[in-house]
C-alpha cells in the first residue's frame, strides 16, 4: 500500500537520533511521518528479525550480539519510513526485504556528504550517479509492496537539479525529499528554498521540502516559498519534538523528560538517548553545565531515569516488564 506523501509535516532522518522513542514522541506532539536514522545495507544484512514480546517491538538484531539496528513497533507502522543507505541495487533489495514488512516505505540516503558514506559510493555520491539511482530505485519499486522514496541534496545548479529529479519521477517513486542545500553547504548556511522550489514546479509527484524549519509557522512559510505540501524538519525536531504542535512548542526541559520516558519504556540504546540528550542540551544549554558531564557518567538507562529524576517510572517499567516473564529474545526468530 502507498503511503500518502501530500500535506504531511515529517521528521527527518536523523543518526542516533531517529529511534523509536524519538520517532513516537515526535509522532505524540503531531509528526504524520517519521523517519528513522540512515541503516546502511551491509549492516542491516547482518541482523535477524526478531519479536520481542516484552516490548512489543519487532528488533533487528545484529547475528551473535544484543546489538538492536532497527526497533519498531506495530503503532507506527503507517507511519515509519526506513532509510537505507546503499550502493547497490542487489544488496538494497535484499536488506529491505528483512524490514519491508514492519514499515510504511523505504528511501533511499541521496544526501549524506560525509566521507564514510561518500567514499562507500553511497549518500551524495549517489547524485552524480543517476544510471545507478535509477537502477536502485527501480529495483526496490518493482520488488516491494511498500512506497519507494529518495532523499536528495541540491546539486550545483538547480537547473542540474531538476534534471535529476525528473529522472528520479520516472523510476515511480512516490515521493523525493529535497534538502535546500549542497553538498558543501554546512548546516549553518541558509537552505536554499528557491532550489526546492524549482524542482517542485518540474515535478508531478509530491516533493518534501526539507531545510530550515524551527517553528511551527515556518511550515506554512516553507510550503509558501516552495510550493511543496509536505514539509520535512530535522534539527528543529531534534532540539524540540513538540516543533509539530501546532499550538506551539512545549519548554524543551518538559519535552526532554518525556524523551527520557519514551527511552525507558522502549529500552533504547543507551548511546542513542545520551546522544539525543546531549543535541538538546548542546542548543538550549551548554554541555559544560553539570548536567552534559552528568550524562558522560550515566552507564544505562537507570542512571540517566535517577538523573532525570524518573526513578519511580522506571521502576514501574521494569516491574511491568518483569511480569511478562520471556526473554525478550526467547528463541522466536520470525526472520524471512
Ligand atoms: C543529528 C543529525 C543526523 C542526521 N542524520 C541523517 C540521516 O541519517 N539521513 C539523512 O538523510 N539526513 C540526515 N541528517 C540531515 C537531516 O535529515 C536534514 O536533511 C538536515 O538536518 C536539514 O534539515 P534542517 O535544516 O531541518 O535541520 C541529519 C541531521 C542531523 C542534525
Amino acid at each position: 500500500m502507498e503511503l500518502q506523501y501530500r500535506g504531511k509535516h515529517i521528521l527527518a532522518p536523523m543518526v542516533r537520533v531517529g529511534t523509536l522513542p524519538f520517532r513516537m514522541l515526535a509522532a505524540e506532539y503531531g509528526a504524520d511521518i517519521t523517519y528513522g536514522e540512515e541503516i546502511i545495507d551491509h549492516r542491516l544484512l547482518r541482523c535477524t528479525r526478531k519479536i520481542n514480546k516484552m516490548l512489543g517491538t519487532v528488533d533487528l538484531v545484529e547475528k551473535g550480539t544484543d546489538s538492536v539496528v532497527f526497533r519498531t513497533c506495530d503503532e507506527e507502522k503507517s507511519r515509519v519510513v526506513f532509510q537505507i543507505g546503499t550502493s547497490d541495487a542487489v544488496r538494497a533489495l535484499q536488506a529491505a526485504n528483512l524490514v519491508s514488512s514492519d514499515i510504511a516505505a523505504i528511501d533511499v540516503n541521496m544526501g549524506c556528504p560525509k566521507s564514510f558514506s561518500m567514499s562507500g559510493g553511497m549518500g551524495a555520491a549517489l547524485l552524480s550517479k543517476p544510471d545507478l539511482i535509477h537502477d536502485i530505485l527501480t529495483t526496490l519499486k518493482r520488488n516491494l509492496n511498500i512506497s519507494v522514496t529518495c532523499k536528495i541534496r541540491l546539486l550545483k545548479t538547480h537547473h542540474d537539479t531538476v534534471e535529476l529529479a525528473r529522472r528520479i519521477e520516472k523510476t515511480g517513486v512516490a515521493a523525493i525529499a529535497v534538502h535546500g542545500r549542497k553538498v558543501a553547504d554546512r548546516p549553518r548556511d541558509p537552505a536554499q528554498w528557491d532550489g526546492i522550489a524549482e524542482v517542485v514546479s518540474a515535478l508531478s509527484i509530491p516533493v518534501i521540502a526539507n531545510g530550515d524549519v524551527f517553528e511551527y509557522s515556518d511550515f506554512q512559510r516553507i510550503k509558501d516559498a516552495t510550493g511543496a505540501s509536505s514539509v520535512m524538519v530535522g534539527r528543529g525536531a531534534c532540539w524540540n519534538p513538540s516543533v509539530f504542535r501546532s499550538e506551539g512548542k512545549l519548554f524543551w526541559e518538559d519535552v526532554k523528560r518525556e524523551y527520557v520516558k519514551k527511552s525507558i519504556e522502549w529500552d533504547n540504546d543507551l548511546k542513542c538517548t545520551k546522544h539525543t540528550l546531549r543535541e538538546m542540551i548542546v542548543h538550549y544549554s551548554c554541555l559544560e553545565f553539570p548536567e552534559g558531564k552528568g550524562i558522560n557518567c550515566c552507564c544505562s538507562l537507570s542512571d540517566i531515569a535517577d538523573m532525570y529524576g524518573e526513578r519511580d517510572f522506571y521502576t514501574e517499567v521494569v516491574a511491568k516488564r518483569s511480569q511478562c516473564r520471556v526473554h525478550p529474545f526467547a528463541g522466536i526468530n520470525c526472520g524471512s
